[in-house]
């Protein structure tokens, strides 16, 4: 509930049938301007994830099932052969959209791997159906949120300094969040606590994002620049750092935003916990370690040009890489659904998603 009792507002919503279009929070234009997007095209869904308008791993995942669904949608009086070419086609097109985050893919194949069993139905059957599937995917995944914060709460005590990077909360989600879905259970058994949220260079997701989500929800929450967070720890203000994240390979090696590296260094640094909370869906078991990780690079306009000032010389060369990876020995814990994985080794991160039932 946010502090005027209120639900807060659900970052993304299929209206209608499989004839419908999917209705997403443009969270480029938070905090100042509360936007809704309608995307009634696979382009528009495609441009809203590249673009941000809709990001964080797990609602990435959410608005590609629904993006099939969408892009489906002209091929529905085809022949299953036109419609299965389609369908192949819409995946491939709505996977190109960003390379990080493996919900993305996870979505994708989950319906692919379910259309494949729907053989016998006709297009317009099979689009019931993988409506239906990517609305599962969405149900889950508030289940996940909420299954994460009752397993991380209690890893926050009362009084604790909390710092965050990005923002894993429910703009990043179909439900609560990650790392901010563990802030708010902790929040809700009473427990007071002081959450320090990193701005999140270059795009700011902390300073626009996980304040607004903290205001709204009644978390007292300090906004920092990034290059703060080591000064912070050293003056005794942080006692626990938590994150989300966007791919998590066997070994428990996670990619998240840029940054996020830099701060589990500075954690250990100064014998401070760093938790990453993510569900089973963020988990990429092909990947041994996570070497192999892709990481997105994006525009250097959003480094030069950050919302629309220019900040550094025309032709000035830029690096801008949107994750970084942090090794499993940096992490004190990994928050799932299914419980938490710690120590974080291979062995643990098998044993935990093999439990199967969400807790
Ligand atoms: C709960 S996953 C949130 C995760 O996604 C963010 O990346 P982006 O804003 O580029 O989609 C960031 O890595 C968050 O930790």
């Amino acid at each position: 509930m946010t502090t005027d009792n209120t639900t807060p507002p659900r970052t993304m919503t299929w209206v209608g049938g499989t004839d419908g279009y999917l209705r997403l929070i443009d969270q480029t234009k938070l905090p100042v301007e509360f936007v809704e997007l309608e995307c009634r095209t696979v382009e528009e869904v495609w441009q809203a994830i590249k673009q941000l308008s809709v990001r964080g791993a797990p609602a990435i995942g959410v608005a590609a099932a629904y993006g099939t669904v969408i892009g489906l949608q002209s091929a529905v009086n085809a022949t299953p052969e036109e419609f299965d070419a389609r369908r192949r086609e819409v995946t491939e097109y709505l996977a190109s959209s960003r390379p990080t985050a493996v919900n993305l893919f996870w979505a994708l194949n989950r319906l692919n791997r379910l259309a494949e069993t729907l053989a016998d139905l006709t297009p317009a059957q099979q689009l019931e159906r993988l409506l239906e599937e990517a609305r599962e995917i969405e149900e889950e995944d508030r289940e996940m949120c909420a299954a994460i914060g009752r397993h991380g709460a209690d890893l926050l005590a009362d009084g604790t300094g909390v710092l965050t990077h990005c923002n894993a909360g429910g703009l990043a989600t179909a439900g609560d969040g990650t790392a901010l879905s563990v802030i708010f259970a902790a929040a809700a058994q009473g427990k007071t606590l002081q959450v320090y949220a990193d701005e999140t260079r270059p795009l700011l997701q902390g300073a626009r994002l996980t304040t607004w989500e903290l205001q709204q929800r009644g978390v007292p929450a300090t906004l920092i620049c990034d290059s703060m967070a080591g000064w912070a720890m050293k003056e005794g203000r942080i006692s626990a750092v938590i994150t989300g994240a966007d791919r998590i390979a066997a070994n428990g090696d996670a990619a998240n935003k840029i940054g996020t590296y830099s701060v589990a260094l500075l954690a250990k640094a100064h014998g401070i916990p760093f938790y990453v909370a993510a569900p089973s869906s963020t988990f990429d078991l092909e990947l041994a370690t996570g070497a192999d990780i892709p990481i997105e690079q994006r525009a250097p306009e959003e480094v030069t040009h950050g919302f629309g000032k220019q900040t550094a010389p025309d032709g000035i060369g830029v690096y801008n890489p949107a994750f970084d990876v942090t090794p499993a020995e940096l992490i004190e814990a990994i928050v799932t659904e299914r419980g938490l994985i710690r120590p974080v080794t291979a062995e643990q991160v098998a044993a935990t998603l093999a439990a199967g039932a969400s807790a």
